[in-house]
């Protein structure tokens, strides 16, 4: 069964990169079928307006909830999920992915300005799973570059579209924290050696070499990352 992606958004041109390379393939292999609707195509007023002035005040303004609602019928089946990336959502990660890699229907409403209405999420909560998802702790102008970021977390995922799935093998099994290091030819460049060890052909003192390099990177950058942290 395929995986079926339609994205809603007022800039389909963002989703041009999709066309290209690993996700272009995916999509050629028939593994997953991706769609884009502009926003703005359902709309029915003469300015095709998508936004207004927050009720209770405030900066900015808020998407209107009616184009959405219109967007989102016209794709919407008992078998999707209405994945709306917000700030405020819970925050995305690699088993939110492998968890979405493995649907049916994946519908990503992309928000500008300052967000959506949230009756659009209250509307179609008690119908289809709907996920209000963050993929990090920053804000962007609006929900582009996180739904391009969790489609390709996710499609890279999906059984079949990566060539070499062992690199998800060794993935998956990844020690929790940061990966080691990685080098490749030439041995030596701009008089830096590569680490005897990985030269070694001893594939014991590799993997134990590998396990305490990941150790020192996730101590140093990600320290929330270590075990019983
Ligand atoms: N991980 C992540 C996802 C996003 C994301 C996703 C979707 C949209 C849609 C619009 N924006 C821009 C935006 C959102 C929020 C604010 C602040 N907020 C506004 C309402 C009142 C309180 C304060 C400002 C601008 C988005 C941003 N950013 N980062």
């Amino acid at each position: 069964m395929p995986l079926r992606i339609d994205v809603i958004t007022i800039f389909p041109d963002y989703f041009a990169p999709l066309q290209l390379s690993l996700m272009g393939k995916a999509q050629q292999s028939g593994l997953v079928t991706i769609a884009i609707h502009d926003l703005r195509e359902f709309t029915s007023d003469r300015h095709r307006s998508v936004d207004d002035t927050p009720y209770g005040g405030g900066a900015g303004m808020v998407m209107t909830p009616e184009p959405w609602g219109q967007a989102i019928d016209a794709v919407v089946t008992d078998q999707s999920t209405l994945i709306v990336p917000t700030p405020a959502g819970k925050l995305f990660s690699q088993p939110v992915a492998a968890e979405l890699a493995h649907s049916t229907h994946l519908i990503f409403a992309c928000g500008r300005y300052e967000g959506i209405d949230q009756r659009v999420v209250e509307y179609y909560r008690p119908r289809i799973d709907v996920r209000e998802l963050s993929i990090g702790d920053y804000v962007l102008a609006g929900g582009d570059v996180a739904t391009l970021a969790m489609i390709e977390a996710s499609v890279r995922l999906v059984p079949g579209v990566l060539g070499n799935p062992e690199s998800l093998v060794e993935e998956s099994h990844q020690l929790p924290g940061v990966e080691y290091p990685s080098y490749t030819k030439p041995p030596t460049w701009r008089g830096l050696d590569v680490p005897e060890v990985l030269l070694s052909g001893h594939h014991d003192q590799i993997a134990r070499w590998r396990a305490e390099q990941s150790t020192i990177r996730t101590t140093h950058n990600r320290p929330d990352l270590l075990p019983g942290s």
